[in-house]
């Protein structure tokens, strides 16, 4: 079991050179430490940077300054030049390399939280949130899904990587020496039989670039992290061990989302997700999924969540109303299958399932992802 980093954490306020410097997520810190570090996350102070603005508006240089233009809104070249793309965590988390994937020259920017992500987004800070959703070994990141209704933006692609995890540790630290792992909870989850074999203590950090950043910052002797090998370039960190997932196709599924959707397509493979919840009876979930089957469309994924608030399904009692029994928990069911909103047949399935389910919301349409990437 992964237990939460002991201090000091790997938050903005922990780091005395990253205080009082929030007002931009562009900081350049290789004269306050050993290691490059290009941009610091970006925290929920993120209205700072409106403040940041008024003081250009009211600076006379900024006169010289080139107009906004509808592309700068756009952020959706197809090399992602000109495109931010906020992810959570630090330089050399996987997150980094799913939105460089999806976008080859956009800016990343740095996030401590998933909801700040979705907030830069909807903020107009970045133009595209990216956000890891599944995993081969460890399944589903429910938290993300819980994110995605809790937002209004749209899934607008898909991003699949292969995930190698690296043991990383200070220079001279041997694998003996190690008394503790830190790292991200999935990627731990993902090294379970290589941490059991060095009997270490894991312990839970926001993600796995931070986790070899904190390795790092405090020259840990007895302390190694579970990140990729471009974390240990980035952090200065010696590999101890390559490859160390329990199975050597460990791949994660991210997301990317925009304040709009994109206007799906039928030129090449398109993928739909919704979110849909239904009344209480046998066979509801069976009908649901049929109106896919019925026309030939293939179901990638099925997730249920809890209906956090509604926790439970109508009452059920007296046909006065008196006694009422709740019977089940309340679930959301979150889909994804084979098929654009621009075809027909999607378009008809979901018509179908709006005729019984008691709540729709269709995330996305958006190209499938069919290359697979090493990082
Ligand atoms: O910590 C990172 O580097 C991340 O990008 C997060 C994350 C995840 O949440 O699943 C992404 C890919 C790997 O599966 C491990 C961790």
């Amino acid at each position: 079991m992964a237990t939460k980093l002991k201090t000091p954490s790997i938050t903005s306020s922990s780091h005395p050179p990253f205080a009082n410097k929030s007002s931009s997520y562009n900081i350049n810190l290789t004269t306050a430490n050993t290691f490059p570090i290009q941009n610091h996350p970006i925290t929920s102070k993120i209205s700072c940077c409106i403040n940041t603005a008024a003081a250009a508006a009211s600076n006379p240089q900024s006169y010289n300054k080139r107009p906004l233009t509808s592309t700068d809104f756009a952020g959706n070249s197809k090399d992602g030049a000109g495109t931010r793309v906020a992810y959570q965590g630090v330089s050399g988390a996987y997150s980094e390399s799913a939105a460089q994937k999806a976008y080859p020259n956009c800016e990343t920017v740095p996030c401590d939280q998933f909801d700040i992500a979705f907030q830069a987004v909807e903020n107009w800070i970045a133009d595209r949130a990216v956000l890891p959703i599944e995993n081969s070994l460890g399944g589903s990141i429910h938290r993300n899904y819980d994110l995605l209704l809790r937002y209004r933006l749209h899934i607008v692609g898909e991003v699949q990587l292969s995930v190698r995890h690296c043991l990383l540790a200070c220079h001279g630290v041997k694998l003996e020496n190690l008394k503790r792992v830190l790292s991200h909870p999935q990627a731990l989850a993902q090294c379970e039989h290589k941490l059991t074999s060095l009997r270490v203590v894991r312990e839970a950090a926001d993600d796995t670039a931070g986790a070899a950043q904190f390795v790092a910052l405090h020259k840990l002797k007895d302390t190694a992290a579970v990140a990729s090998i471009n974390a240990a370039r980035i952090y200065n960190l010696n590999v101890l061990a390559q490859d160390i997932q329990d199975d050597s196709d460990n791949i994660t599924r991210f997301l990317m989302l925009a304040r709009e959707p994109i206007i799906p397509g039928t030129d090449r493979p398109f993928k739909t997700s919704i979110v849909f919840s239904l009344d209480e009876g046998p066979g509801m979930l069976y009908k649901a999924l049929a109106v896919f089957s019925l026309r030939d469309i293939n179901l990638t994924k099925i997730e249920s969540r809890p209906q956090r608030k509604r926790p439970l399904l109508q009452p059920v009692g007296d046909s006065d109303g008196m006694n009422p029994v709740y019977r089940h928990f309340d679930y959301l069911f979150y889909c994804d299958f084979e098929a654009s909103m621009a075809a027909p047949n999607a378009q008809n399935a979901l018509k179908h399932l709006k005729e019984f389910a008691t709540f729709l919301r269709v995330l996305g349409s958006y190209p499938m992802d069919i290359n697979l990437v090493n990082f």
